[in-house]
């Protein structure tokens, strides 16, 4: 898989967010995007995504063979992010079987395995509504690494996790994130010092 970014310019009425940004991605890359509250993070992610267009420049989705239409990324992509919202009305056994209905899991583990790997195996039967929001972010960062999907983006990974969680999050993208192209919204280091590529969006102005 390769996603290539070429001079990608976004703006907002007469505010430009990022602009003339180049980048090349391929399977096993990790990008950290870093820049201050309101820089573009989330807007660069949205493009990436194709779910926002560009301004100007060019997004372009291949896999070995061929280019991939824009209507068809979000096929290959699963995203963690906290303005994505779980359906809370679900036990978290109801709410796996409900995800997995739209995308494959990952063949490495089964359903039962990944409730235990969230530590949640004593909660399957409890409605995500009442979760922590710790206990909600294992929740969607497990349903983002666990989908068998190319491209994974984790908008502030660990907002919300102690000092357990950080460590669980930072082995589950060791155990099932680093042979796809992941993409890290934040400005904290410790979720992003793996990554093997960096932007700071406060350049792209
Ligand atoms: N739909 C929109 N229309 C107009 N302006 C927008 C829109 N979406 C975002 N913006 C503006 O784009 C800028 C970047 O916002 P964005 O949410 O991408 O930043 P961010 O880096 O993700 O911020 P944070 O770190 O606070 O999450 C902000 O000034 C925001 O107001």
């Amino acid at each position: 898989m390769k996603i290539q970014l070429t001079e990608a310019s976004k703006r907002f009425q007469y505010e430009w967010i990022f602009k003339n940004l180049n980048l090349h991605l391929q399977s096993g890359d990790s990008l950290a995007v870093t820049g201050s509250n309101g820089s573009g993070k989330s807007t660069l992610l949205k493009c990436i995504a194709g779910s926002i267009p560009l301004s100007s420049g060019k997004i372009t989705w291949a896999n070995e063979q061929n280019e991939i239409p824009s209507s068809d990324w979000y096929q290959k992509l699963s995203i963690s992010a906290p303005y994505l919202e779980l359906p809370e009305e679900f036990t978290l056994s109801e709410l796996l079987d409900f995800h997995f209905q739209f995308k494959t899991p990952i063949p490495e583990i089964s359903i039962s395995e990944m409730v235990k790997t969230m530590y949640l195996d004593q909660h399957a039967n409890k409605p995500v509504s009442q979760f922590s929001s710790g206990m909600k972010q294992r929740v969607k960062l497990s349903l983002a690494l666990f989908s068998d999907c190319p491209v994974v983006f984790l908008d502030e990974p660990t907002s919300n996790l102690d000092a357990r969680g950080i460590a669980w999050y930072l082995e589950l993208i060791k155990n099932f994130g680093l042979n796809r192209i992941l993409i890290i919204c934040s400005n904290e280091p410790r979720e992003f010092e793996f990554c093997t590529k960096k932007i700071k969006l406060e350049e792209y102005k």
